[in-house]
């Protein structure tokens, strides 16, 4: 007993002492002016769209299909656009309410394009999921595995069919825009010495052979889909918090940050840093935590964020969609 009042007095006195260096090490007026951006955009809060046009990278078929259906269900207008840019773009332009984009996978972590293109662009993330990601290699009638001298597939696929594909070195590996698209082609082609790695629905689609199921070594490989919105959103359950920020190059900034974390009770889910190419080693960090922005203590967490940080912004607030496991 008394070694346990010892420690709740040691953590009370380590709090004491972390709010006070925090108060310590910046004032009210140094760091970035994130909160104030991100109460605008609470301010400026939309809800959901009804019946919602959707855009997302590729041809139907893609994973990416699958998890924009997975999320509107099967009723949403989706259309899939060449590249992630082109899919910021039609948001950006109002041409699509929302896009749905690959934010990392289980076996090959993040997905770097889509990363960048969120700094770049003023969008919130509103939602997100994951789909299983099961590939499956597949080519023209008649082809076999000893056919076969070419392999199609987004570069995700290849990478995430490494193992595989290493017991086949004979294999030329051409990456592709998309799964789905790379099945387009080889159906188009009718060549049977292609083929292309995608969902089995991509197989159904465009009328390939699936010559083998599961060409990625992880069984559970899983790719966790955000969704995104030109304005903010703030639905019911949101209880994931994402942030982008930079912190001053001075010793212990980072660690001030996690101590935000720690003293406002704020579990850190993910955090990615990503270079910052027109400042050599100077990164930006893409960080998610348990809250809700309207929540009791939010205002003040991210009123100290913005005090601790060079830039932050806050990207949106939604619904944790991960399992444990
Ligand atoms: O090519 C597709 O089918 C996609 O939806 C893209 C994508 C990705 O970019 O990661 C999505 C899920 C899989 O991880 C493989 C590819």
């Amino acid at each position: 007993m008394r070694e346990t009042e010892e420690l709740a007095h040691l953590d009370r006195e380590i709090e004491r002492l972390l709010r006070r260096r925090l108060e310590l090490v910046a004032g009210p007026e140094s760091g970035s002016t994130g909160y104030d951006q991100c109460r605008r955009a609470m301010e400026a809060a939309r809800c959901p769209v009804s019946q919602p046009r959707v855009v997302y990278q590729g041809v139907a078929g893609a994973y990416s299909e699958m998890a924009a259906l997975t999320f509107f269900g099967k009723e949403a207008r989706c259309q899939g656009l060449a590249r992630f840019e082109d899919v910021f773009e039609a948001v950006h332009r109002g041409e699509a309410d929302y896009a749905v984009l690959p934010i990392e996978n289980s076996s090959t972590g993040a997905i770097r394009q889509v990363y960048e293109l969120l700094t770049q662009y003023q969008h919130y993330i509103v939602g997100e999921d994951t789909v299983r990601v099961e590939h499956c290699l597949m080519a023209p009638r008649g082809a076999s595995l000893d056919t076969i001298t070419q392999i199609y597939s987004h570069e995700q696929g290849l990478f995430q069919s490494d193992r595989f594909l290493s017991r086949h070195p004979e294999w030329e590996q051409i990456p592709f825009g998309d799964t789905a698209g790379s099945a387009q082609y080889v159906a188009q082609t009718g060549d049977i010495t292609k083929a292309a790695i995608g969902s089995a629905r991509a197989a159904e689609l465009y009328g390939l052979d699936i010559l083998y199921r599961g060409t990625n070594h992880n069984s559970g490989n899983t790719t966790r889909f955000v969704v995104t919105s030109p304005v903010m959103e703030l639905r019911p359950g949101a209880d994931k918090i994402a942030v982008l920020l930079s912190v001053p190059h001075q010793v212990g900034s980072l660690q001030r940050i996690l101590t935000v974390f720690l003293l406002h009770g704020l579990n850190l889910m993910k955090i990615e840093s990503r270079p910052m190419p027109d400042k050599r080693w100077e990164y930006l960090f893409f960080m998610e935590f348990s809250g809700s922005l309207t929540g009791p203590g939010m205002e003040e967490a991210l009123e100290e964020l913005s005090r601790s940080t060079s830039y932050l912004r806050v990207l949106g607030n939604f619904k944790n969609s991960l399992t444990e496991g």
